[in-house]
């Protein structure tokens, strides 16, 4: 299907030769959806009608008809008026980034709270703007305005209004779901994947515990958690892959999707996975923003942070990376989730963090045996007539509770 995607212009505007908006990631948002046959950045001030300068909008109409452009992106935030000003002139829809990245989750919501969230995130970006584009489409049909005129400018903003409180009560029953699931899965250690898009969560997620989940060279690809249990070793550990964070991810939808990343910071471990491929200034940008979100979600467990893609670098990548980003990083270690290198190592560090300890009690209570076979590792059982020596591994706060009792 790939050569079906509908054609688009994408724009870029940025304040001066610096500033550090990302054509590329622009790109990569984009493709997901649509065919990007152009790019065009553009150096100035914002335009408060058009956002890039007149000049351009009148060389871009021109070439939205010559190329048969069905969409226009624009890689900055755009007002109602902005939209409307541009669709006027360009005859075709116009959308910014954020309702782009609307876009590419709900194609990839799945499940019914996926599809919750990234409707309340819809609303949240709406209902600011919900005023001014029902008076805008009042003054005449333009792409992307239409329908909106036949509501009453209050109404809607109310409706919108309306169904936000509606959604969030709905995300609090899962919530409240997720908080029971959540307290079964207590007995287990738990280790989160938290890190951008594309970094490549799900695919360590898969070598971490043999799964087959949805890989793809894809932004979002993922939008709702998923635990599994580590493969090879005895002792239960559960790993939660989340969504991936973007650059200037606006707050509502931060917000929006923070329940699905609080599940994974909740963890007694946490993996900040990042692809080593990128850009040193790139990983240092992404690492920051990562620990931002933890610190804002306030997030005190172990981290561990995980170069990911190390097929793809050098060794002098390696060293640069550990030199240069120092202050970001936390317990490194590097690893191809791909090719699977250095994945038992990484499984090892974080059995370290989970600060394991060792009990060994004798009982004929076989209630307790089957207690510790089903809540711990189990390293050694000698079965004495009736009486089992048990050598176990849990929790340090586990075994001693364990020991006491057994006492
Ligand atoms: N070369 C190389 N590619 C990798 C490696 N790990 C993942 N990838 C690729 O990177 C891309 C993204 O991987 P995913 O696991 O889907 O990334 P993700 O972080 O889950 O992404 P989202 O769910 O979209 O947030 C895929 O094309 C993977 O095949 C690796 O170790 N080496
Ligand atoms: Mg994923």
């Amino acid at each position: 299907m790939e050569g079906e995607k509908i054609k688009a212009i994408l724009i870029l505007r940025k304040d001066h030769k610096n500033d550090n908006k990302s054509m590329e990631e622009l790109v990569e948002l984009a493709s997901v959806l649509y065919e990007p046959v152009e790019t065009v950045i553009q150096i100035r001030k914002p335009d408060p009608k058009y956002q890039i300068g007149c000049g351009l909008v009148e060389k871009l109409s021109k070439k939205i008809r010559e190329k048969n452009i069905d969409i226009v992106i624009f890689g900055n935030k755009l007002t109602p008026s902005q939209k409307y000003n541009l669709a006027k002139k360009f005859k075709v829809e116009v959308i910014d980034k954020i309702e782009l990245v609307l876009r590419i989750f709900y194609k990839h919501a799945r499940t019914k709270e996926a599809q919750l969230q990234v409707r309340l995130a819809e609303l949240q970006y709406e209902l600011p703007r919900a005023r001014e584009k029902v008076r805008l489409a009042k003054m005449g049909e333009q792409p992307g305005f239409g329908g909106y005129g036949d509501y009453e400018v209050e109404k809607y903003y109310q409706k919108i209004k309306r169904e936000i409180v509606n959604i969030k009560r709905k995300l609090e029953k899962v919530k409240e779901h997720r908080k029971i699931t959540r307290k079964s899965r207590e007995k287990f250690d738990t280790v989160g994947l938290i890190g951008y898009t594309n970094a490549g969560k799900t695919s360590l997620l898969n070598a971490l515990t043999g799964e087959r989940k949805e890989a793809k060279n894809q932004v979002f690809t993922t939008l709702t958690t998923t635990t599994r249990a580590i493969k090879h070793i005895k002792r239960k550990i559960l790993v939660t892959d989340t969504v991936g964070f973007i650059d200037d991810l606006p707050p509502f939808m931060i917000e929006a999707f923070l329940s699905t990343i609080e599940e994974s910071a909740n963890s007694d471990v946490i993996l900040i996975v990042v692809d080593a491929s990128d850009e040193i200034d790139e990983i240092r940008r992404k690492l920051k923003v990562c620990h931002e979100i933890l610190s804002k979600i306030n997030c005190k467990s172990p981290i561990i942070t995980v170069f990911n893609k190390v097929d793809k670098i050098t060794e002098e990548k390696k060293k640069l990376i550990l030199e240069k980003l120092d202050r970001y990083i936390v317990n490194p270690i590097f690893v191809s989730a791909k090719y699977h290198i250095n994945i038992n190592k990484l499984i090892d560090m974080i059995m370290d963090k989970l600060n394991l300890s060792i009990g060994t009690i004798e009982t004929d209570n076989p209630k307790l045996v089957s207690y510790l076979y089903e809540n711990t590792e189990i390293i050694e059982d000698i079965i004495d007539d009736n009486k089992h020596i048990i050598t176990f591994r849990a929790k340090e706060r586990d075994v001693n509770r364990i020991l006491k009792v057994s006492n």
